[in-house]
């Protein structure tokens, strides 16, 4: 079975949820129990070892993990790497179905572990990153949905990085956008900084401009869920209006990711599938444990007329001529270009690779 922490009841309480079969896990992610691109990888890949190790059909298991959210590349990557082994190792073992659900399992803990060495080498070269964008420390960040420890098997992505200023005594204020309509991070960044005793404050949405006017931001970090080979960073929904505030104001605005949410294949932006989530998400203030309610509602206080048409986007996306720079664990790209992205993909992991100014990370 796959315990996981349910976030749709954070931060109210920390409940565990278990799920012993495929579509239980579908729908943990659908509901966004369990969120966010990297643990989303890691979530998919463990799916693929449960169905091994209990007998089901590992070929469909993987097609339904893989299609249960279309945006966070991660989803589909850890899928398919543990599909992939699971089918070489039965290949080998004739009908071993037993070792190659160990070979499964292997392979999700090996993804796992990858993922907390990728984050912990974002946290550095995003800190180092801060200190050349943004000399003198004292630093006021702002940041948007969930990309802490809740989404990773480290530290995460953007929120790793702000957790590494922190650490070196550098945060002035962690500004923590709500991220309407499901409450990322006014639920769970918040959570997280306090928990970590960072000096944070929540703010609507909305009222970022204002913050940015008044001088009070001095970069923006924020995740990705997929980058197309053009360099455009499909991110929750809200990213792209600070992204071009950012612009506006002179302030640096970092995306920090693993390589793994890099997406060659997807050539542009505009080509990136943004998944489109239930009206009543928009409509109503959720209830923390769903009660139903029929097709037109999910059971929470209703905010619009009931049947109120709504747009709800789950992510937007940003062009690359907005990111000053994208923070991976291979090293960091600016400025963000197909050609800068290119580049550092084709680096080995082991390997060296340019980041900006022609610098180089180990
Ligand atoms: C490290 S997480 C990067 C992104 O996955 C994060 O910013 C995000 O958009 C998550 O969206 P969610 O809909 O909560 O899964």
């Amino acid at each position: 079975m796959l315990v996981l922490l349910d976030q749709t009841r954070l931060p109210a309480e920390e409940v565990e949820l278990v799920c012993t079969d495929v579509p239980a896990l579908v729908a943990a992610i659908q509901s966004l129990a369990v969120r966010g691109a990297p643990l989303l990888g890691i979530a998919g890949a463990y799916g693929v070892a449960l169905a091994a190790a209990r007998g089901f059909d590992v070929a469909d298991a993987a097609e339904q993990l893989a299609h249960a959210r279309p945006t966070a590349v991660n989803l589909a990557y850890g899928v398919r790497r543990v599909e992939e082994a699971y089918k070489a190792a039965m290949a080998r073992s004739g009908n071993g179905s037993q070792r190659a659900a160990a070979q499964a399992l292997a392979e999700a803990r090996a993804l796992h572990r990858e993922d907390a060495e990728a984050s912990a080498r974002l946290s550095e070269y995003g800190n180092e990153l801060l200190g050349e964008l943004v000399p003198g420390g004292g630093l006021r960040l702002l940041t948007h949905c969930n990309t802490g420890v809740l989404v990773s098997g480290g530290q995460g992505t953007a929120l790793g990085v702000v957790r590494a200023v922190h650490q070196a005594g550098e945060l002035r204020k962690l500004w923590v956008d709500e991220t309407r309509p499901l409450l990322q991070g006014a639920r769970l960044t918040a959570y997280e900084a306090a928990r970590e005793g960072m000096p944070y404050s929540v703010l609507s949405d909305n009222a970022a401009g204002s913050l940015f006017a008044e001088g009070e931001v001095d970069a923006v970090l924020v995740g990705a869920d997929r980058i197309a080979a053009d360099g455009a960073v499909a991110n929750k929904v809200g990213t792209y209006p600070l992204a071009v505030l950012a612009r506006h104001h002179e302030v640096p605005f970092v995306v920090v990711a693993p390589v793994t949410t890099v997406d060659l294949t997807t050539e542009r932006g505009s080509d990136i599938e943004v998944e489109q989530r239930p009206g009543h998400e928009v409509t109503e203030i959720p209830p923390v444990h769903r009660t139903g309610g029929g097709p037109e509602t999910g059971g929470g206080i209703p905010l619009a007329p009931v049947g109120a048409q709504a747009y709800n986007p789950a992510f937007d996306v940003t062009p690359p001529d907005l990111v000053t720079a994208i923070v991976t664990d291979r090293g960091v790209i600016s400025p963000v270009t197909a050609d800068t992205v290119a580049e550092l993909c084709s680096t080995s992991r082991k390997g060296t690779s340019r980041t900006r100014n022609g610098m180089m990370n180990a």
